[in-house]
């Protein structure tokens, strides 16, 4: 849909090419909680519309999260967005939608969604490379299973936030390659890293296995997300289990959730992939993603990550999770791992733009960054190719540090 009778100027944020799900509320304490759309100026209030126009599936849509319209599968999910284009394309419709109408400016947004498990991959060939010759450059950059599978690891579910919610500076056991034993303090090297995070709508049994291809019957849509991370915390932790405080401390996500349905023009073939996966890691369709990330320190852009560079794709990383059994549940989170281009100024995290800071980021604003100082605010943005040139947009995930306590 390129049309509304709405006022919303072509280029503006969530035009009608979007239509992203969220959760908002109106009243002082956040308490009244619905599930909304984002257009133009405005949030459309969908469990009011959806009862005033008589939906069938207005009960599973009317909120206070999002968790039953994502449990109801595809077939309503795409009901959902066929009568919402018809809602804000048709005039006919105009008397019975405007009253759902809020300004968007004057709402609160929430978590949109439970968020069941969180998996975090690590899908960038350019990330992967950089960290593994910062964290070990003895060793060759990429581990050998690196490109026979999408690795990742399990993050903390309870401790992903909503955009706008302050970070407190975590503190925890590091230990600089100067000291004979490790010590207890804040981080001193906070980090974010720029991802794309999907989530699950459409559960799967345990002990079957969810096919690449069957990607868009499960994954109910996209969103960003910023997976803080301390990397004294991590360096000194990780071995040889894996990420765990120096990443759980918070994860902020982007409070609209687009659609998959709205990034059939986004979809392009991933990079070519050599060894040949193997076969439950091979589909029929294409799902990389052409979205054009930018990342903001205290609003001076470090960064523009391209995720259509991912080597791994969502597609892949959701069979890889479930090929051992593993179900999936309503509200279950995977990130990408953080976006990494090629170039230097394309690179989603500031251990690579900084070269683990030895080499400082100098902002325009004349100040210097090597790791994230107390106060500062990060935003990440997202945009994607829609129909008949229109673009997707993703909003933001934003979030400021605070002292550790
Ligand atoms: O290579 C390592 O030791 C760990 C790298 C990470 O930071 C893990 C991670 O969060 C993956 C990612 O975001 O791409
Ligand atoms: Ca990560
Ligand atoms: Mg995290």
């Amino acid at each position: 849909m390129s049309e509304t009778w709405l006022e919303v100027a072509p280029d503006a944020e969530f035009g009608p090419a979007t239509l992203p799900y969220g959760v908002f509320s109106t009243d002082p304490e956040g308490a009244e909680r619905r599930t909304g759309v984002a257009i133009g100026a405005y949030v459309l209030d969908l469990g009011a519309a959806a009862r005033a126009l008589d939906a069938p599936y207005a009960e599973q849509v009317q909120g206070p999260t999002l968790d039953a319209f994502m449990a109801a599968g595809r077939e309503v999910w795409d009901r959902v967005r066929a009568d919402l284009q018809r809602w804000l394309g048709d005039p006919a419709f105009e008397a019975a939608v405007r009253p759902h109408l809020v300004d968007r400016g004057s709402v609160r947004l929430h978590l949109p969604f439970t968020v069941a498990d969180y998996v975090d991959f690590y899908a960038s060939e350019h990330h992967a490379s950089n960290v593994g010759r910062i964290f070990r450059p003895e060793q060759e950059p990429l581990t050998p299973n690196w490109k026979h599978l999408p690795i990742g690891y399990h993050g903390r579910a309870g401790t992903v936030v909503v955009s706008g919610t302050d970070v407190v500076r975590p503190s925890g056991q590091r230990k600089p390659p100067t000291e004979p034993a490790p010590l207890f303090g804040a981080s001193v090297r906070l980090d974010i890293e720029a991802e794309v995070g999907f989530v699950v709508g459409t559960p799967s049994p345990m002990g079957e296995a969810v096919q690449v291809d069957d990607f868009a019957e499960h994954v109910f849509g996209v969103f960003l997300l910023n997976d803080w991370s301390s990397r004294d915390l991590q360096a000194w932790e990780y071995v040889p289990l894996g990420p765990f405080l120096g990443k759980s401390f918070a994860t902020s996500v982007s409070p609209w959730i687009v659609p998959v349905a709205a990034l059939e023009a986004a979809r392009v073939e991933p990079p070519a992939q050599d060894p040949e996966p193997l076969p439950y890691l091979k589909g029929a369709q294409a799902w990389g993603l052409d979205l054009r990330l930018e990342v903001y320190l205290n609003g001076h852009r470090v960064a523009s990550p391209p995720f259509e560079t991912m080597y791994w794709t969502a597609a892949q990383q959701l069979a890889h999770m479930t090929v051992n059994g593993a179900c999936l549940r309503t509200g279950d989170v995977f990130a990408s791992g953080t976006v990494s281009g090629p170039e230097r100024d394309q690179r989603g995290c500031l251990l690579e733009l900084t070269w683990s800071g030895q080499e400082p980021l100098v902002l325009p604003d004349g100040t210097e960054r090597t790791f994230l100082e107390d106060g500062d605010e990060v935003t990440i943005t997202a945009t994607a190719p829609g129909p008949d040139g229109a673009r997707v947009h993703f909003g933001e995930v934003t979030g400021t540090v605070l002292p550790a306590r």
